[in-house]
């Protein structure tokens, strides 16, 4: 368990063939309801993309449980060696070869981070060739809750040039980072001066929050290709 109510499970493909994928892209996991209609839910890959995924390699994802929710009881019901059904990569969510900005700004709330985790290599590459930012602003309740925390934190430590900023909505850790914030993430956008002349967005995870930073971003002028949406609804 990543966090009290969010699992990071690890498959293999059985069918002895590799997985590459472009990081910020998903997987769909296909089941069936009780009454026996097939069904699918999307998830993003987190494994961390720094060469594809040959035979046997771990596929990752990071799995927010919901109360009554029928994929959560799909992987609630798991035992370590179960076989799942799925699909992909799919999807555009991912940094492009050819942008030419100068920050990135990358927004998310819970489980909504995994890409940019599965991102880290790409950025870090991004930082050293073309002298980027990044500005991570990533919206949890708890610390308890704030997904690939040490990861980020120390990515940071590493790369002056990548900011991690925490926002939490209830709780504060004690003796926070400078970096950390005390409310939703779409309240600190501003403190970071969104500019179409410099900046593309990336926006995951709770539909409001990707909606009220998306307008917020709007607002201050970035035009919408410069902000690149990945809404985690359910797909039932
Ligand atoms: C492109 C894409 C990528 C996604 N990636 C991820 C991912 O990496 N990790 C992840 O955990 N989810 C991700 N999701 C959401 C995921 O696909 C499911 O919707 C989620 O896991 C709930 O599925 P479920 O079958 O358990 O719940 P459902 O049976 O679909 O829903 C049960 C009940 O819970 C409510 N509910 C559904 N989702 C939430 C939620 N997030 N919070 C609170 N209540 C909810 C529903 O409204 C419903 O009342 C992604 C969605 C999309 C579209």
């Amino acid at each position: 368990m990543l966090a009290p109510s969010v699992a990071h499970l690890s498959f293999v493909r059985d069918d002895g063939q590799p997985l590459d994928y472009i990081p910020g892209q998903f997987i769909q996991v296909h089941f069936h309801y009780a009454d026996g209609t097939a069904t699918r839910r999307s998830y993003s890959l987190a494994t961390v993309h720094d060469h594809a995924l040959g035979p046997g390699e771990a596929v990752e994802i990071a799995v927010s449980y919901v109360p009554g929710g029928a994929a959560t009881a799909l992987f609630e019901g798991l035992a370590m060696g179960d076989a799942i059904q799925a699909s992909g990569p799919f999807g555009r969510f991912c940094l492009m070869p050819n942008d030419a900005n100068k920050r990135y700004l990358l927004i998310a709330t819970g489980t909504g981070v995994t890409p940019y985790r599965a991102m880290l290599p790409l950025l870090e590459k991004a930082i050293a060739q073309r002298g980027i930012e990044v500005v991570l602003l990533f919206g949890a309740r708890t610390p308890q809750e704030l997904l690939y925390g040490d990861e980020f934190r120390a990515f940071a430590d590493a790369h002056p040039a990548f900011r991690f900023v925490p926002c939490f909505s209830r709780e504060l850790p004690d003796d926070p980072h400078p970096d950390v914030r005390h409310g939703y993430v779409q309240q600190f956008l501003a403190e970071f001066s969104p500019d179409p002349a410099t900046d593309i967005a990336y926006l995951c995870g709770n539909p409001n929050m990707v909606d009220a930073c998306f307008e917020s971003l709007k607002e201050a002028g970035l035009p919408v290709p410069q902000i690149r949406r990945e809404k985690y609804v359910s797909s039932k």
